[in-house]
């Protein structure tokens, strides 16, 4: 099959509405901007979409640097139709708390935002809305898009970026509360398997990975897959399989790609050892750095080797 190159997708699916982060993603992701965008109501809608080809492409937040991974994209990528990665954009996320005209902040009960925003701006909250109730929605824009509708909404005020209050024409209550200035979150563009983007040398790879059985050292044997072949991880999360109490899987990112040597040989070593490797993609990184290769651990290495081993077999 020849891969399908990403400037080849059309219609971008995105967790919505308008000025979710997840859009900021999209329009900062060079070949989308100029294309069909269309907003879904949740990240297991959006990827669904995907699977069923209603949309080419979509892009979901994997990743905050405060609150940590984030399950819904994790969990639906792990199972399912396969999907892969083909991109990945960071956004800083800077948070306002807006109401509809004329609400004071004194006046503010009920927040509503998206659970990860929430978890973001609890230490503002709680200095300065301390008995304000929580109340979740599927977004952050969703929050701003409901109290810019006439009619009844469950909380006062939301929690979203400066541009989704903007958008529905909201007051700002406070600016940048955000419990961490320097908060980012990282999103993946995510394709029907097929789409591979060409090596860079600045590369990222991700894998699920699923155990034989439970024992001890297991995640060791897995982990010095890695080790031995100078593979960096830049992210490792367990999360449950869903099949029984104690089941996990291991969501792992690490620098590299499927095209280099070592990443190939870490790929064979881990289907060895695991019951099943689930192949997520290879990318180029969205901060450009480049992976070092260990001493022994280059392409040329791996050439080498072979070579030799090839000659004493011949
Ligand atoms: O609700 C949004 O605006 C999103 O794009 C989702 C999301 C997330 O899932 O982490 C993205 C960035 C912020 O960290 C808060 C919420």
């Amino acid at each position: 099959m020849t891969p399908r190159h990403p400037s080849d997708l059309r219609r971008f699916g995105y967790l919505g509405p308008r000025g979710t982060f997840t859009q900021m993603a999209l329009d900062a992701w060079d070949g989308a901007r100029h294309q069909e965008q269309v907003p879904f109501g949740s990240v297991d809608a959006a990827l669904e979409a995907l699977r069923s080809a209603e949309i080419d492409a979509a892009m979901v937040p994997i990743e905050n640097s405060v609150e940590g991974g984030v399950s819904a994209t994790l969990d639906a990528l792990a199972t399912g139709d396969p999907l892969v990665v083909i991109g990945e954009v960071l956004v800083p996320v800077t948070f306002v708390l807006c109401a509809r005209a004329g609400m004071p902040l004194s006046s503010v009960r009920s927040v509503g935002t998206h659970s990860h925003a929430w978890a973001q701006v609890r230490t503002w909250m709680a200095t300065h809305l301390p008995d304000a109730v929580y109340v979740p929605t599927l977004s952050t824009a969703a929050s701003a898009a409901a109290l810019g509708q006439p009619g009844d909404v469950m909380f006062d005020a939301g929690v979203c970026a400066p541009v989704a209050a903007a958008n529905e024409g909201l007051e700002i209550l406070a600016e940048d509360i955000g419990d961490n200035r320097s908060a980012v979150t990282r999103f993946v563009l995510v394709a029907r398997p097929g789409t591979l983007p060409e090596p860079t040398g600045a590369d990222k790879t991700t894998v699920v990975l699923f155990q034989r059985d439970d024992h001890a050292g297991g995640l060791l044997e897995l982990l010095e897959q890695f080790a031995v072949r100078g593979v960096n991880m830049t992210r490792l999360e367990s999360r449950p399989t869903g099949e029984a109490m104690g089941s996990y899987c291991f969501s792992i990112d690490f620098e590299g790609h499927l095209q280099d040597a070592r990443v190939g040989e870490t790929l064979m070593g881990l289907k060895r050892v695991c019951a099943d490797v689930r192949f997520l993609g290879s990318y180029p990184r969205a901060d450009g750095v480049r992976a070092d290769a260990r001493v022994g651990t280059a392409d040329t290495d791996f050439d080498t080797a072979r070579s030799w081993l090839e000659q004493l077999r011949s």
